[in-house]
């Protein structure tokens, strides 16, 4: 995994999965149950490391990712955030500038964070020694659009017409991120994350000048800052559904991976964006439900159409509680035998 972050080209590509620990284990689910709910797992570390390990052990994947959340960040800066069973992560708002003026400092994120550094803690002594492991964080926009919104939306309406109102609002709403974010990941690296990862789930409902203004923008700025205390730890972008702004994205950030959407063509992202630089993805999660030959016709696809440059495998976006776990097994088998 390493290697190919480094830009190596592999004979077989590294594989991990995106939400590879997740309710479509059933051992997660006991431990999930252990801890009563979502949130308590991700704050108690010997369970969220335990759940972390969990995939390691039953498919051997190359890298292990931190058990957390990016709502993780929202809570630390002093914001309510809670889990509705079968609905999803709700918030207090944060709209205005009184909002924005009470949010915790970055500095400030630490005491609350400090379980999550403790898992990595854990993960570092028990991982085997190859298997990669992976800090995250969400990215300001993605983040924003719960803080603003107080829940997952659509078409992140919320978020865009706050930022339409008020523009300094929001604008000061994702600089606060962003420090906080820097301060988070960096003290991930600290606790033994080796590669850290930025989730902009939302990115690709951001467009023109807002995409550079609020994906680019303060992912340059927060690896930027990665790049300067932990020269040698490696980044990995993850705008999702930015279609072409996928291209010069590495180059323009810093990042030394793209993370590429099941939207993105393989064969015209080896062509516009592997140019660059380690790519990961972009298997539909789709998959990992439906199983038999479509997907280990798709794998071989992929790792193919990424055979000349660096490449890491992985799902286009996070694998569903519905999917089964002898699909994962298939495309892990496939992968490991070669195209
Ligand atoms: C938008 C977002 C969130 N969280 C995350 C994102 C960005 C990536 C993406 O687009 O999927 C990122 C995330 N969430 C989780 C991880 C852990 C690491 C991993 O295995 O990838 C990571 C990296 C665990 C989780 N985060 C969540 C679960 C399910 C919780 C449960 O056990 O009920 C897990 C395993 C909950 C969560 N967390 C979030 C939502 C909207 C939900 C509810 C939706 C759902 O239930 O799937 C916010």
């Amino acid at each position: 995994m390493l290697r190919a972050l480094a830009g190596e080209r592999l004979p077989t590509p590294p594989i991990w999965m995106m939400r590879q620990a997740g309710r479509y284990l059933p051992e997660y689910r006991a431990t999930r149950a252990q801890a009563g709910d979502f949130l308590s797992l991700c704050y108690t570390p010997e369970l969220a490391a335990e759940v972390t390990l969990q995939p390691i052990r039953r498919f051997g994947f190359d890298a292990a990712i931190l058990f957390a959340d990016i709502l993780l960040i929202p809570q630390a800066l002093g914001t309510d955030v809670w889990f509705v069973t079968g609905e999803g992560p709700r918030l207090s708002t944060v709209t205005t500038p009184a909002g924005v003026a009470a949010l915790r400092p970055a500095d400030a994120v630490h005491d609350r964070l400090a379980p999550v550094y403790e898992t990595l803690r854990i993960l570092r002594r028990e991982l085997p020694e190859e298997t990669t492991l992976i800090g995250f964080a969400g990215a300001p926009w993605t983040v924003a659009t719960y803080m603003i919104a107080g829940r997952g939306t659509k078409n992140q309406g919320p978020a865009h017409a706050l930022k339409a109102a008020d523009p300094e609002t929001f604008a000061g709403l994702i600089d606060r991120i962003t420090d906080a974010t820097i301060e988070y990941l960096s003290a991930q690296i600290e606790a033994g994350a080796e590669v850290v990862k930025l989730f902009d789930s939302w990115a690709g409902s951001l467009t023109g000048r807002d995409f550079d203004d609020y994906a680019l923008a303060p992912a340059r700025r927060i690896i930027g800052a990665l790049k300067a205390r932990h020269p040698s730890i490696p980044v990995i972008a993850f705008p999702r559904e930015a279609g072409e702004r996928c291209v010069g994205f590495a180059r323009a950030t810093g990042a030394d991976c793209m993370a590429l959407d099941n939207s993105v063509d393989a064969a015209w992202a080896a062509a516009h964006v592997q140019t660059d630089g380690c790519v990961q993805g972009n298997l539909a999660p789709g998959h990992m439900v439906t199983g038999g030959q479509a997907l280990v016709d798709e794998t071989r696809r992929i790792v193919r159409a990424f055979s000349q440059g660096p490449h890491i495998f992985n799902l286009g976006h996070g694998i569903t509680p519905d999917a089964d776990p002898d699909n994962v097994a298939l495309m892990v088998e496939t992968v490991r035998a070669g195209a």
